[in-house]
């Protein structure tokens, strides 16, 4: 298997770097530390910088992220990055209305662990979000039911999961028994693939990151940087290869990548037999609610769709539309207030004061 590949470069990235010449080189952001940049290259870990034409001609959000393909010119032992491969996905969340505040967050990633805890954090409705936000951002997700030691009949949980009628895997694990581990292993981490831990904290991320690195890896993926005054810095890299040959996005925002319903589009149904019964409504834009002829809420009374789906639905499309409405009247004021200043500076130069 060649370097590239070993990193996640498929075919999706080689057609766009065809464009670039042989004398550039292509490699994936490793950590993102200010304005600089760790980049995996054929030849090993080169320090990176951003182009003042690339710095110039995009968004914040188009810049370089953890897991990006790159395109660097290397100058010694600089690289200079002068462009961004498109993205498989991002994971990323979207202010309403104001793209400005789009922050990306990693990107490229295959699938997302959703991890939830058999202790207290076991909860139907915020693991519903999660694989909302999850299949809205194009990624497909695993859940995860950590601390499966914790409780006499784990089962239970994993069966209210899969009750719930999302395509996705659900497993158990524990890093105390080590149920599950093997066949996470096994089963779901492939080779050159990306994968991110989401979760609560304290849900047993770092526990279960830890366990597939083993110490070995752990220590490798710390790196001593030289900072502007010579200074050697440990920094964490947040793209890790795992012994088994994938890789395992890890960024500081990423754990805080909450329960927000920010997309700008409404609430997207995201569940598989949603989606088949909303096609024999009898309104082709039924909301579900109280129009007639409604198949989702016959299917409710009937048993066959799961009452928490149908909240679940209900709760995150009145989240998005309030969203909506608030990024609607946000808009309404800045355009307002920027009238208002138009004319405050018309007024200042006619009556100079
Ligand atoms: N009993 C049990 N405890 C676990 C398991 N996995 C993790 N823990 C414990 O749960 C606690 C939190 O685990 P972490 O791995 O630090 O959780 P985290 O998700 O990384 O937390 P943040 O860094 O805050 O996001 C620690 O005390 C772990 O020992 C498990 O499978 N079983
Ligand atoms: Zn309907």
């Amino acid at each position: 298997m060649s370097f590239l590949t070993q990193y996640g470069w498929n075919p999706f990235f080689e057609n766009n770097y065809s464009a670039h010449t042989l004398s550039e080189s292509v490699g994936r952001i490793c950590t993102v530390f200010g304005q600089r940049y760790q980049i995996i290259t054929a030849s090993g870990y080169l320090e990176g910088e951003v182009s003042g034409s690339l710095l110039n001609s995009k968004e914040a959000w188009d810049l370089p992220k953890v897991g990006d393909w790159v395109v660097f010119i290397a100058t010694g032992d600089m690289g200079y990055i002068i462009d961004v491969l498109p993205r498989q996905n991002e994971l990323s969340r979207k202010s309403p209305g104001r793209s400005m505040e789009k922050q990306v967050l990693a990107t490229n990633i295959d699938q997302a662990w959703i991890l939830q805890g058999l202790d207290r954090d076991f909860n139907l409705m915020r693991l519903q979000r999660y694989l909302y936000q999850i299949c809205s951002l194009d990624i497909s997700p695993l859940v995860i039911l950590t601390k499966c030691d914790l409780v006499s009949n784990p089962e239970h949980y994993l069966e209210q999961v899969i009750q719930l009628g999302y395509t996705c895997p659900v497993i158990l694990t524990s890093i105390q028994t080590g149920q599950g581990l093997e066949e996470l292993r096994k089963l779901y981490l492939n080779v050159g693939k990306t994968y991110v831990l989401l979760g609560s904290s304290g849900v047993g991320k770092s526990s279960l990151l830890n366990t597939l690195m083993g110490t070995e890896i752990q220590l490798a993926g710390s790196v001593s940087t030289a900072n502007s005054k010579g200074r050697h810095t440990t920094t964490t890299r947040n793209l890790i290869l795992l012994p088994n040959g994938s890789l395992m996005l890890d960024t500081p925002g990423m754990r805080e990548f909450g329960v927000t319903v920010d997309q700008e589009t409404a609430a997207g149904l995201q569940h598989p037999q949603l989606e088949e019964l909303a096609l024999h409504c009898h309104f082709h834009d039924c909301t579900h609610q109280d129009e007639p002829g409604c198949a989702v809420r016959e299917a409710i009374h009937t048993g066959e769709l799961p009452l928490l789906v149908y909240q679940s639905y209900l709760k995150l499309t009145k989240e998005s539309q309030r969203f909506n409405l608030s990024a609607d009247e946000r808009r309404r004021r800045n355009k307002l207030a920027g009238r208002l200043s138009r004319e405050a500076s018309m007024y200042r130069k006619r009556d100079k004061y």
